[in-house]
């Protein structure tokens, strides 16, 4: 039995506008299935958790954004079942990353006529309390969670969706928080190195390029099991870091002496004082993170 988990939010209603297409497909109709709505914030992890035990589920099919993906992604147990993902969020940087470029008609279609192959592997941080999480994008610490918490808490947001601007937010809240960021003094700890970065405006750790809804921030970053790829930002000055998210656009910012791309694969990273985080979207405070690449694929048919 196939188990739907659709956001009807996500996207401002876009899901539920794919959803509404599928629906009216015979195939939909053909095949058997569950379809579960999230209602709020957890949702998604909380079905996932809950139907993962329940062994007549062969494959989930997530219709959503990149948070309800995430959340689904820390909730599913049962290794064994394949997650396909048909995007409907405001950004979807996760399909952007897997290479998903079709109409969601022909995922669907693809998704219950072939057999999904393991082909994705997530990362996992886990803080001080010793919890382990995934993500499916990426964590960062700096800017970017700054960023992403000035975002999700500011009223505007709401508005600005509605108005089908939601990304402006993004962009007002990326100057605030330039105004506003106090450069952190790290420690990373890697491939038997440990190396202090004073002045660091972001640490982030990806597991593919994309981030803000389809920019290449994380340009090195590919899929695969062995390693994450690191973005590091330090020693800049505040006017710079402006000219910094212009090159982003253009993916230019790669070539600036300020940015370090590298590979690990694992990697601690340690703060003075504990720091804005953001994984896929969501946001928490950490003082140390140890990151990874899991080796246990996922099956994520495309
Ligand atoms: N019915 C709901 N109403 C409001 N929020 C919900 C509902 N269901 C889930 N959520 C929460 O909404 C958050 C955002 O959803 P999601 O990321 O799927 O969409 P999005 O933000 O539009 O897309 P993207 O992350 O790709 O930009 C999720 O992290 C989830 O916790």
């Amino acid at each position: 039995m196939y188990l739907l988990i659709v956001n009807p939010n996500a996207g401002n209603g876009h899901a539920k506008k794919i959803f509404e297409r599928i629906q009216k497909m015979t195939s939909y109709r053909n095949i058997e299935r569950k379809t579960l709505f999230t209602n709020q914030p957890g949702d998604g992890q909380i079905i996932a958790e809950t139907y993962s035990k329940k062994e007549y589920i062969k494959h989930v099919i997530v219709i959503g954004g990149d948070g309800t993906m995430h959340e689904v992604m820390n909730g599913w147990s049962n290794q064994s079942v394949s997650i396909s993902f048909i995007p409907g969020g405001s950004g979807n940087d996760f399909a952007k990353g897997i290479g998903q470029r079709d109409t969601a008609e022909k995922q669907w279609q693809n998704i219950i006529s072939n057999p999904a192959k393991p082909n994705f592997w997530n990362g996992s941080f886990q803080l001080e309390n010793g919890r382990e999480k995934k993500f499916i994008n990426s964590i960062g610490i700096g800017i970017d969670a700054a960023t992403t918490e000035i975002a999700n808490q500011s009223h505007l947001k709401i508005w600005l969706n509605q108005l089908k601007l939601g990304k402006l937010i993004y962009l007002i809240a990326l100057i605030q928080a330039i105004l506003r960021f106090q450069p952190m003094n790290i420690r990373l700890t890697y491939d038997g190195r440990i190396r202090h970065i004073e002045n660091t405006w972001i640490v982030s750790a990806a597991n593919h390029p994309y981030c803000g809804g389809g920019l290449k921030v994380v340009p090195h970053a590919t899929v695969n099991p062995h390693n994450l790829s690191i973005l590091v930002i330090h020693q800049i000055s505040k006017k710079k870091i402006l000219l910094l998210f212009l090159l982003v656009i253009f993916g230019l910012h790669q070539y600036l002496k300020e940015v370090e791309l590298f590979q690990v694969k694992e990697m601690t990273i340690e703060v003075e004082s504990p720091v804005s985080y953001q994984a896929d979207g969501e946001t928490g405070r950490l003082q140390t993170c140890y990151i990874k690449r899991k080796k246990q694929a996922v099956y994520i048919k495309k």
